[in-house]
């Protein structure tokens, strides 16, 4: 039985070899339910790998990585899991509601789905605030809006983990504002768990939680109130400067990660 208390994603020894570098290199972490957790690291630190991991697309993962009680990529967690990546697929041809339909019945499929179907799209269009242009062509919206068309699809079935690999890159600050919104409301009304990444470190601050990355580590696991506290720093960027330091003079002192109490 899986028992609910447990976190969405815990990871030990986690290690992915992609071609000759190994990218990942022997992680330790949770994500717990219900929260937004934020991985934040430069480019090419190995974010989109963890993401991919979690989702179960990874080739040459090794260590444990259970998510919502299953070993990661078990057929049981298809449906539980929303998954946005850097280049979400939107046919430009059909409208938001036709995309949705698409990816609905790719989900659901068979004629005794349809109605069950119609209310997931439906209630994704709405939770995105994409009513009004529900009947627009995709290749019509603006880049905001199709970021919003490729949340909603992955919001179909109400997945209770939601995995978002840099959700909000490319967007202007009121977008990026609107979609952190909606990632607020998606964990409190719904009690999802969110894993998003990005690499823009103001975004951090609006996370519960954050799993700070540097080539293919994680330098820490905390609260931003508390990564900030621990490193007197005045911003999750300057702690996150002052930890690359820290691991940069102290190496040893890098393992295990700093702190995990919750
Ligand atoms: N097919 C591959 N073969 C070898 N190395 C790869 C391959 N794909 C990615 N890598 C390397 O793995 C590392 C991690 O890549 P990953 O895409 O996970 O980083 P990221 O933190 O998501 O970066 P970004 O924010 O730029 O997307 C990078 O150094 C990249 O060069």
């Amino acid at each position: 039985m899986v028992n609910n208390k447990s976190p969405a994603v815990l990871a030990a020894g986690l290690t992915v070899i992609r071609g000759p570098r190994t990218v990942l290199r022997g992680l330790d972490f949770t994500v717990p339910r219900g929260q937004i957790t934020g991985l934040l690291g430069p480019s090419g630190c190995g974010k989109s790998t963890l993401m991919r991991s979690v989702v179960g697309t990874q080739a040459k993962v090794t260590g444990r990585l259970e998510v919502l009680g299953h070993p990661a990529g078990a057929p049981a967690l298809r449906s539980r899991i929303g998954y946005v990546t850097q280049d979400p697929s939107v046919y430009d041809d059909l409208t938001v509601r036709q995309n949705l339909d698409y990816f609905a019945a790719v989900l659901d499929p068979g004629r005794g789905a349809t109605e069950r179907r119609r209310e997931h799209v439906t209630r994704a269009i709405d939770d995105v605030d994409l009513t009004s242009h529900a009947d627009s062509l995709a290749g019509n919206l603006s880049g905001g809006q199709r970021s919003r068309v490729s949340l909603a699809v992955a919001l179909i079935g109400a997945p209770e983990l939601l995995v978002l690999d840099e959700p909000t890159v490319g967007l202007d600050p009121v977008l990026r504002r609107d979609l952190w919104n909606l990632f607020h409301a998606i964990a409190a009304d719904r009690g999802a768990t969110i894993l998003v990444s990005s690499h823009v470190m103001d975004e951090a601050e609006r996370c519960h939680r954050l799993l700070l990355m540097r080539e293919g580590e994680i330098l820490a696991d905390d609260t931003p109130d508390a990564l900030r506290t621990r490193t007197h720093a005045e911003t999750v960027e300057a702690a996150f400067l002052h930890l690359v330091d820290q691991a940069a003079t102290h190496p040893e002192n890098q393992h295990p990660v700093a702190n995990t109490q919750r």
